[in-house]
């Protein structure tokens, strides 16, 4: 069926909209008076079969595009075809042009016009702007959203999500978060200092919590040993449920599109409780915010105050906004955590250096966090950097042309959807020396050879940039610093291969051992 063509779109898609749209001019107009450029026809490409297209390579059993595998897919390609890859000829949906050169990017994302689109999630799409239509109106958040639609709530809640300042409030409670996690992780441990195969459920619970905090105000409660409150262990199953089942929607024949599939009443479910919850928890802010009126400090404003704000009595903006961090800041930021205590547990000699630069921050284990220490942990950032630039939890990201462009000497039409190919290039020795070694160091002011700023971009580039970066960036940091200061981490099964789930990281149970350390320890000490 044709079917996979669009499932391939949207794994890379995926981030339930990270495939971003975009739009330039790139050159557009001088390209008409280029007789050296080529036509559309001529980018070359695996070719299409009359009628069928290309579609049937995405075909299980016959098909030699296997989805699970597109970074081994993009690799194969761009070493067939070369830097400019088009994919077209797929039944029901517009063609795709693979790139793979960090300079042709850096133009395109440079030359984005004022309403960058970008393909939406269909089954999301379709839930804020038909199904509960009546809820979002014209507040329909960023994800699933673009157009003026998307720009008017982008440009309202742009400042406060993003800026230093306000994310520095909340370095506390991201610490708190933290230490439940590794308080967890102590009470999990089984006779040999080992986490059962669920850890990665352990880790999405901690990213729920994390972004809970931060969009509404709360402490949910979901680290604790027992949950009491009836409203967070909804919103758990919910959030689950959620992730079970956009995968499904996205990911196979569009069913749903039909008749009400009980994958798509489970979905909307899900989907319901989550906006409800997150209404619910909005408006007793709201309430409270009436109450406590002068009471707080303008500067120290939580972001949910901030938003609130925005929209003076109305909890629809603050809702939409909290709706979309937690359909897409929970799974990108657990996998990504999951993928770098991976890493260091591959990496003991790597992980020696970070216990060390950690133990020098924040010599005891009582020691809190603040963002000026942060800051202090720059070999931590380069082993975050290194994990994303070898394994980008978003594969590719991208951007559908609004007007005909000329790219690397081809005259691309409006419409096309370029992806960008950032886990070949960031792994290829073309833009990173020895590219297939870990080595955070090449991420160090120190360090002479500066990367091409757009051969790694785990988090995208531009007006659409990922709207939760700086608090993911905040997490990730904090999450790591505790569970390393307080445990030495290995991994004593065999090596793990990652795979699309559709997040990009380690495929398989993440048993790790974790051995704590104690407070005077070296990196060494404390190790079976
Ligand atoms: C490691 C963690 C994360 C990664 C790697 C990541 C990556 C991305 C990427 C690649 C995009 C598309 C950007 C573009 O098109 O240029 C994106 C968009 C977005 N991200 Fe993230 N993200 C992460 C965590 C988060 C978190 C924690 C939140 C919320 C709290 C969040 C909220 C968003 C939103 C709302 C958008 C859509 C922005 C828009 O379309 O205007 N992300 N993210």
């Amino acid at each position: 069926m044709l079917k996979t063509p669009i499932f391939y779109w949207r794994i890379f898609c995926r981030h339930r909209s990270s495939i971003s749209i975009a739009a330039q001019n790139i050159e557009n107009v001088s390209s008409m008076f280029n007789n050296n450029i080529k036509s559309y026809d001529e980018v070359p490409g695996p070719k299409p079969l009359p009628i069928i297209g290309n579609s049937w390579r995405f075909l299980p059993i016959i098909g030699e595009y296997k989805l699970e595998e597109i970074d081994i897919l993009s690799r194969a390609l761009n070493q067939q075809y070369g830097d400019i890859v088009k994919i077209g000829g797929i039944l029901g949906r517009p063609d795709m042009v693979f790139l793979y050169d960090a300079d042709q990017i850096e133009k395109i994302f440079r030359g984005e016009d004022v309403l960058p689109f970008r393909p939406s999630m269909p089954s999301l799409n379709y839930y804020k702007h038909t199904l509960r239509k009546e809820f979002f109106g014209d507040t329909c958040g960023v994800i699933a959203v673009h157009g003026q639609k998307w720009l008017e709530f982008r440009s309202k809640v742009q400042q406060p999500v993003l800026q230093p300042r306000i994310v520095k409030l909340y370095v506390e409670e991201i610490e708190e978060t933290a230490n439940s996690f590794v308080s967890r992780i102590e009470k999990q441990l089984d006779g040999n200092n080992e986490v059962g195969s669920d850890f990665l459920n352990e880790i999405h619970l901690w990213s729920l919590e994390s972004i809970a905090r931060v969009a509404l105000d709360v402490r949910l409660g979901c680290l604790d040993d027992v949950i009491t409150n009836e409203d967070t262990q909804l919103f758990i199953d919910a959030v689950n449920t959620f992730f079970k089942n956009v995968g499904v929607l996205e990911l196979k024949i569009p069913f749903w599109k039909v008749f009400n599939t009980p994958t798509w009443k489970t979905y909307v479910n899900s989907l319901d409780t989550i906006t409800n919850v997150t209404m619910k928890y909005v408006t007793a802010a709201l309430k409270k915010q009436n109450q406590m009126k002068d009471s707080t400090t303008k500067n120290n404003l939580s972001l949910l105050q901030r938003v609130l704000a925005l929209d003076p009595g109305n909890p629809k903006l603050a809702t939409t906004l909290a709706l979309d961090m937690f359909l897409v800041g929970i799974d990108t930021t657990s996998a990504a955590v999951a993928s770098i205590l991976y890493q260091l547990s591959q990496h003991q000699e790597v992980q020696k250096i970070l216990h060390n630069e950690i133990r020098s921050v924040l010599p005891n284990f009582n020691d809190k966090l603040t963002m000026e220490k942060i800051e202090n942990l720059t070999y931590l950032k380069a082993v975050i950097k290194e994990t994303l630039r070898m394994y980008p939890v978003v594969l590719g990201n991208g951007r559908t042309l609004t007007n005909e462009t000329e790219i690397l000497g081809y005259r691309i039409p409006k419409g096309v959807q370029i992806v960008f190919q950032h886990y070949v290039m960031s792994n290829s020795d073309r833009y990173f020396k020895n590219a297939n070694e870990f080595k955070p160091e090449r991420w160090l002011k120190s360090n002479q050879e500066k990367p091409h700023p757009f051969a790694s971009l785990p988090f995208g580039f531009g007006k659409r940039m990922c709207l939760g970066r700086r608090f993911a960036e905040l997490e990730i940091q904090t999450i790591i610093t505790k569970v390393i200061q307080n445990f030495h981490i290995d991994y004593k099964h065999e090596k793990l291969s990652y795979s699309v789930q559709p997040m990009y990281l380690p495929k398989g149970n993440l048993n790790f051992t974790f051995t704590k350390r104690d407070s005077e320890s070296d990196d060494t000490s404390g190790r079976s």
